[in-house]
C-alpha cells in the first residue's frame, strides 16, 4: 500500500500509517509532484491547503481513501470522490474543544484586554479607569451552527453565565446537546441582532458563503464583536472592513481569511481586529487526537474495514 501525506501531520498518526503501508510524507507537496505521486497511491491524507480537484481524483486511479487532517472540507471536490467511489474520512470533533477555546480567548480578550493592559503598564502607565472592562456573565453569545464546535462552545458559555441563542436550519443532530446546554435555537436574525459575540461555526458551502455581510452587519449592535472561526469566505471582509471602521460593530476575531496566507488586508490598519494565522484548532492535544483518528479511519478502509468517519 502507497500512502501519500501532503500536509503536516503528527507523528502518533505517521506510525499509524508506517504499519499499514509505504508512507510518502511530504508536507510541502504541491500540484505537479503531488499528482505524479498520487498516480500509484492507495491513500491521500490531506490538511487544507492541499487542493483535492475533480482532475487529481480522476489521475489517481488507485485512491481507496481520502483522510482529512481536520473538519473543514471545502478543499476537496467531494462530488468527484463521490462519482469515483472513493469515501472521504475525516476529523470529527477531535478539535472542537480546542475551538471552543479559542473563542473563549477571543471573548476574553475583548473583554477584558489583558495585553492592551501590560503594554500600559510597561510603557509606564497606571490608568485603572481605562481598563475597567466587563463581565461575559449575562451577556449574549450568538451561535451560527451548532454543531460539533457550536454545542461545545455552548457548554462552556453556559459555565459562565452566558445567554445563548443558537441558529442552524439543520439542527436535529444536535438538538439534545443544544437543550442540554441551554442554547435557544432560533432565527438568524434574531440571533444576528441581540447577540453580543456572534460566533461562525458553519462549513463553508455555497449557502454560506458571504453569508456575513454588510445587511447581516447591519442587524448587529454597535457594541457587538463577531468571531469567525469557520472558514475566510463565510465573511465578506470588504463589508466587514466598513463595519468595523464607521464603528457599525464593536470588533472581529478572524481565525481564517478569504486568502490564507493573506498578501495585505486592509483589516490590518484597524485596531478593533484581532487576526490569528488559522490556529483556533491547533493544540497539541486536538493534534494528537486528529492525526491518530484519521490514520486509523484510513487504514479502517483500505483494509476493508467500515469507518464511522466518512463524510456522509
Ligand atoms: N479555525 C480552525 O482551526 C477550525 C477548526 C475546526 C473547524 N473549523 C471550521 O468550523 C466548521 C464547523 O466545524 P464543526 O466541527 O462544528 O462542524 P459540524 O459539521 O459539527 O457543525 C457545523 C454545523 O453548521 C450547520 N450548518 C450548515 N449550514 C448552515 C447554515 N447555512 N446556517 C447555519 N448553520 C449551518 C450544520 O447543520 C452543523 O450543525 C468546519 O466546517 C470548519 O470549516 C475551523
Ligand atoms: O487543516 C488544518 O490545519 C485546519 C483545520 C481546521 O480548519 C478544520 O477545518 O478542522
Amino acid at each position: 500500500m502507497k500512502i501519500v501525506v501532503s500536509e503536516f501531520i503528527w507523528e502518533e498518526g505517521l506510525q499509524i500509517l508506517s504499519e499499514q503501508g509505504d508512507v510518502v510524507y511530504n508536507a510541502d507537496l504541491w500540484k505537479e509532484d503531488l499528482v505524479r505521486e498520487l498516480v500509484d497511491a492507495d491513500a491521500l491524507v490531506v490538511r487544507n491547503q492541499t487542493r483535492v480537484t475533480r482532475e487529481m481524483i480522476r489521475r489517481a486511479s488507485r485512491l481507496k481513501v481520502i483522510g482529512r487532517l481536520g473538519v473543514g472540507l471545502d478543499n476537496i471536490d467531494l462530488a468527484a470522490a463521490r462519482e469515483a467511489g472513493i469515501p472521504v474520512v475525516y476529523a470529527r470533533n477531535a478539535n472542537a474543544i480546542s475551538v471552543a477555546e479559542y473563542v473563549f480567548a477571543a471573548m476574553l480578550t475583548f473583554a477584558r484586554r489583558l495585553e492592551e493592559a501590560t503594554a500600559h503598564v510597561k510603557g509606564g502607565g497606571w490608568n485603572r479607569r481605562l481598563y475597567t472592562r466587563m463581565e461575559l456573565y449575562g451577556k449574549t453569545l450568538g451561535l451560527i451552527g451548532t454543531g460539533e464546535i457550536g454545542t461545545r462552545l455552548a457548554h462552556r458559555a453556559q459555565a459562565f453565565g452566558m445567554k445563548i441563542l443558537g441558529y442552524d436550519p439543520f439542527i436535529p443532530p444536535y438538538e439534545v446537546a443544544c437543550t442540554e446546554f441551554g442554547v435557544q435555537l432560533t432565527d438568524l436574525e434574531t440571533v444576528l441582532s441581540r447577540a453580543d459575540f456572534v460566533s461562525l461555526h458553519v462549513p463553508l458551502n455555497s449557502a454560506t458563503r458571504n453569508l456575513i455581510n454588510r445587511e447581516t452587519l447591519a442587524l448587529m449592535k454597535p457594541s457587538a464583536y463577531l468571531i469567525n472561526t469557520s472558514r475566510g469566505g463565510v465573511v465578506n471582509e470588504d463589508d466587514l472592513y466598513h463595519a468595523l471602521k464607521e464603528g457599525r460593530i464593536s470588533g472581529a476575531a478572524l481565525d481564517v481569511l478569504v486568502q490564507e496566507p493573506p498578501q495585505d488586508s486592509p483589516l490590518f490598519k484597524l485596531d478593533n481586529v484581532i487576526l490569528t494565522p488559522h490556529i483556533a484548532g491547533l493544540t497539541e492535544e486536538a493534534q494528537v487526537k486528529t492525526s491518530v483518528l484519521v490514520a486509523q479511519e484510513v487504514v479502517k478502509i483500505l483494509r476493508g474495514e467500515p469507518s464511522s468517519c466518512v463524510v456522509k
